[in-house]
């Protein structure tokens, strides 16, 4: 650590199944780090990961004040843990994404003005027009998306100008939803945030702005303008831009802390917040990924993103805009199926053990035997499929597979072959310089790893610590203040080189090149079952 320059920076990472941060020094190192569990530390709000699912099935949303309290919560834990908020230089964010916050009206004053005796969660027990917030689960906006679609021309007309076609949890599909379908609460609202800015604003005690790597999230920015797009505001609902606020810079300094974390925390009165982003692009930050690279993320969602120095108008999946360069930007794909579904066929075949899993998945061999499946225990993004399908090397479809370990190993090949398949059509190419940055709570399981390099045929290697989003929100925090004098890439040079967590066996692609092409045949034919 530089003896001069006590300062630490903090990263909030507003997961779907906790809040977690973490500290790090001036040289980016890790100090301490704390974690609120929604369903075990806050059973008051019965939760299941994090989520209510809605008796219809597609209505999937999460109580705001559970996230208020969490943080509550989490601010004792990290006093607790170590953390000396005096030194603190600056703090930023990251949530999951689309997620909105509805902020009742006459709110804004008690924001200004929160006491420093009391529980933020007890302060705002009454500051929401819609308690439980529609989060990125959600896919009840189908009829909305349609709406927006034809509103600007079509689908592929929406992703020229946002980034991405209408996907039922943006926001965009969100917001009209809640006006159609509670007029008195759209009505009531003075300010949406999505679950990151709503984050900030608890920070800084104010209505935060949107950045735009987030906005890019909500079918709502013009990617290229920066700005939101007038036709499709006046698509989603009357006088919207009013309570959207202007989106900025994602490494924007927001301004200082408010008093309330001051005094009831001893934070400096000179700590900085500096806008919090959505987890996907704070998770490049946090994985420094250098173009070419391409990154999975195996979590509540699992995601691939990359970085790109042009747009490019894609169909199945989104092109945001980057955290950290704002003429730059980042493709990802989102599969709504990632940590639960391994866990529910950990659950089912080997009765919650990872060790026993692993020892399944390690005792089959490469491609299964012609076996392959894929897994969906929520209406699926891409491909727009729900439920559990699986094939023999024939191609036939079975109910199931006579052995555990046959189901071990295709729902993970299975994963990681809808992933290639989808990158390529994104116009990935894999060649020999490719690598994979795996990160998430799955990039921990070394079998696993081992069948994303398989399938990917690429090496594959991991970073200082899992979970690339807050480590990503604590680079910004630091970056916010900085960037007049440093590069990011200045700013992060010390820091460990990526780890080569495993390589490809030799027969990879001549196994699971031709079996991206029957996974798409498996889906193709899915679909028109359907
Ligand atoms: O919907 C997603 C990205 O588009 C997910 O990765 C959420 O951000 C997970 F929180």
């Amino acid at each position: 650590m530089s003896k001069c320059d006590e300062s630490t920076y903090l990263g909030f990472d507003f997961s779907t199944q906790q809040l977690k941060a973490v500290e790090l020094n001036s040289d980016l190192q890790i100090l301490n780090n704390a974690a609120v569990q929604f369903d075990t530390d806050l059973p008051e709000f019965r939760t299941m990961s994090g989520v209510t699912i809605h008796k219809d099935g597609r209505t999937v949303t999460a109580p705001v004040l559970m996230w208020v309290k969490a943080l509550d919560l989490l601010l004792d834990r990290l006093k607790i843990a170590g953390v000396d908020f005096s030194r603190v230089a600056s703090l930023s964010g990251t949530a999951q994404q689309h997620g909105s916050v509805y902020w009742q009206k006459g709110v804004h004053q008690k924001l200004q003005s929160l006491q420093p005796n009391r529980f933020l969660h007890d302060q705002l027990r009454d500051a929401f027009s819609l308690a439980d917030s529609p989060i990125w689960q959600d896919s009840s906006t189908t009829e909305q998306c349609q709406q927006l679609e034809n509103a600007v021309g079509g689908p592929e007309k929406l992703a020229e100008i946002t980034g991405s076609r209408a996907y039922e949890r943006f926001t965009g599909s969100q917001i009209a939803k809640v006006y159609q379908t509670k007029k008195a609460v759209y009505n009531n609202t003075e300010r949406i945030s999505l679950i990151s800015s709503f984050a900030c604003s608890l920070f800084v005690g104010d209505y935060a702005p949107i950045d735009y790597a987030d906005a890019s999230g909500m079918n709502m920015m013009d990617l290229k303008t920066k700005e939101w797009s007038p036709q499709i505001l006046q698509a989603v609902a009357p006088d919207v831009e009013a309570k959207l606020g202007t989106p900025v810079p994602s490494y924007t300094n927001i301004g200082p802390v408010s008093k309330f974390y001051v005094e009831r925390f001893g934070f400096n009165p000179q700590c900085r917040v500096i806008a919090f982003t959505g987890d996907n692009p704070a998770s490049l930050i946090g994985m420094r990924l250098k173009t070419g690279d391409i990154a999975v993320s195996l979590g509540t969602s699992d995601t691939l993103f990359l970085s790109l120095r042009q747009p490019k108008l894609i169909l199945e999946g989104h092109i945001l805009s980057s955290p950290i360069d704002k003429d730059g930007y980042m493709a990802l794909l989102c599969f709504k199926n990632g940590s639960l579904t391994r866990e529910r066929i950990r659950d089912s075949c080997v009765e919650g053990s990872w060790k026993l899993f692993n020892e399944l998945l390690n005792s089959t061999p490469r491609g299964n035997f012609g076996n392959m499946g894929v897994y969906y225990d929520i209406q699926e993004i891409i491909p727009s499929v729900k439920g559990d399908y699986r094939v023999n090397k024939a191609n036939v479809q079975l109910s199931k597979f006579n052995s555990k370990e046959i189901e071990v190993r295709a729902l993970i090949e299975g994963q990681f072959l809808g992933k290639r398949a989808y990158a390529e059509d994104l116009g990935v190419s894999l060649g020999e310089n490719t690598r994979i940055f795996a990160t998430g709570g799955a990039s921990n399981n070394s079998a696993i790893l081992q069948v994303l390099a398989d399938v990917f045929n690429s090496p594959v290697y991991t970073l200082e610590a899992s979970n690339s989003a807050m480590l990503g929100s604590a680079y910004q925090a630091k970056y916010g203040l900085v960037r007049s004098d440093t590069s990011f890439a200045e700013m992060t040079q010390n820091l460990p080189p990526p780890v080569l967590a495993c390589e490809p066996s030799r027969d990879a692609n001549e196994i699971y090149a031709p079996m991206v092409e029957r996974y798409r045949a498996l889906i193709k034919n899915i679909t028109n079952q359907k």
